[in-house]
């Protein structure tokens, strides 16, 4: 991608359907570098840094507490959730603004998907002690997630010095997919177990902006699922006197 600092509309729609789509569908994944240019990309760069010297970022949390394992050794990033409405984030919101876009156009030719909604847009920070992520599924158990877009933030990445790859393990093929977190590099991945990937140690602090992409039926049908086992007492059968 050349030098673009204003992507333009027919820009996105281009990558989207030459690149992305195509991409998506015969591997899986994709990522695409210069998505917003050095300008815009520095701003939300800026704007991540601020998040992080001003203690927004916290200790990622495990769904539900692991026994005896000591949570850094499993998950070792920090992370916000942003809307990008807040003050401070008007470049993310930008990077938002953008990658909705880019999916839009996808979504359309990515079989029976229909990505209407995402999640917020999770602001994480590895803090460069070694820690990493340890191999998972994003969405194992059909939660409503379809997508995994991940923005990279780190300038002068040398993965040899730095480690943090996050590496995909494609379900069913003989290779795996070393990813660097390069600055301004866009990675998309459906989040279900086609792909398992892990964060490797992480030795200079890690940047990264991602966002789920739900496919409403999906969604829909986790909710109800949910519901059920959320139901409130009243509705749930008595025990027996
Ligand atoms: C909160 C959360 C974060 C992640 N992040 C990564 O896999 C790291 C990707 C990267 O930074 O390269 N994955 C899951 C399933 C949850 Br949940
Ligand atoms: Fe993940």
């Amino acid at each position: 991608m050349p030098f673009i600092e204003h992507v333009s509309d027919s820009d996105l729609e281009r990558l989207a359907l030459e690149r992305v789509v195509p991409a998506l569908l015969a591997h899986g994944f994709c990522y695409v570098d210069g998505v917003l240019g050095e300008l815009a990309g520095a701003a939300v760069l800026d704007q991540v840094k601020e998040m992080h010297r001003s203690g927004a970022l916290q200790d990622g949390r495990l769904a539900g507490s692991v026994p005896g394992v000591h949570r850094r050794s499993i998950r070792g990033d920090k992370i916000a959730w942003v809307s990008g409405a807040e003050r401070g984030c008007e470049a993310i919101s930008f990077l938002l603004n953008l990658i909705d876009k880019l999916i839009s156009v996808c979504a359309s030719r990515l079989g029976s998907k229909k990505i209407r909604e995402r999640s917020k847009a999770m602001v994480a920070c590895y803090p460069g002690n070694g820690a990493g992520y340890v191999k998972h599924v994003d969405n194992p158990n059909c939660d409503g997630r379809c997508i995994t877009c991940i923005y990279y933030l780190n300038k002068n990445w040398s993965a040899t010095e730095h480690g943090g790859v996050l590496r995909i393990f494609p379900e069913g093929k003989s290779y795996v997919a070393d990813i660097k977190p390069l600055f301004d590099r866009l990675l998309f991945f459906w989040s279900d177990r086609r792909n398992p990937h892990e964060v490797q140690p992480s030795y200079a602090t890690r940047y990264a902006i991602t966002v789920w992409y739900f496919d409403s039926e999906e969604r829909a049908e986790a909710k109800r699922r949910f519901r059920d086992l959320t139901a409130p007492a009243d509705s749930l059968p008595t025990s027996p006197p």
